[in-house]
């Protein structure tokens, strides 16, 4: 599934980049959203995000595309791989900027891990089902 952000001035760090804080709570936000639609009802949070390594200066203007796809569901935990795409002002082709895995465990009331359900709708793949 895909999802969009515009980075704005105040996204920017002190040399007039996209602030990589800003980029990992986007990633954060936009896959928990997607991962909480794919497992409706279930209280997911964070536990690890890999991989972190900026190589690819942002500008401010970009439209950032944040494209998000389960790769692995495991008892209590599944994983999502994020790869974000940058249309800068004036370009003409997306540009591959960022790359990462982030996992979600499962919490039950008592805030401890639980097992995910053993059957799952993705919602947020076009046939519904996990391959790998
Ligand atoms: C959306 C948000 O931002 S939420 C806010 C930030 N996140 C949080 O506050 C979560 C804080 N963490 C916790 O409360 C605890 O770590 C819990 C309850 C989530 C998990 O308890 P733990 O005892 O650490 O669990 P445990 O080590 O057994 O791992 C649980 C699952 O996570 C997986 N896991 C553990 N460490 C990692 C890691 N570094 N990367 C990826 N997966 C991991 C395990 O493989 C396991 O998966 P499985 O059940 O599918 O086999």
């Amino acid at each position: 599934m895909d999802t969009y952000a515009i980075v704005r001035p105040e996204h920017l760090n002190h040399h007039g980049y996209l602030f990589g804080g800003a980029l990992l709570k986007w990633i954060d936000e936009y896959a928990w959203l997607v991962a909480s639609r794919d497992f409706p009802g279930c209280t997911l949070v964070t536990i690890g995000m890999d991989d972190i390594v900026f190589k690819q200066r942002v500008i401010s203007g970009a439209i950032l595309r944040f494209q998000i796809e389960p790769v692995k569901k495991g008892g209590s935990s599944v994983r999502y791989g994020v790869e974000v795409f940058s249309d800068e002002p004036g370009a003409t082709n997306e540009r591959h900027v960022f790359s990462t895995t982030i996992t979600f465990v499962r919490l039950d009331e008592q805030g401890k891990k639980c097992d995910l359900p053993a059957e799952v709708r993705y919602r947020s793949l076009a046939g519904g089902t996990l391959t790998a």
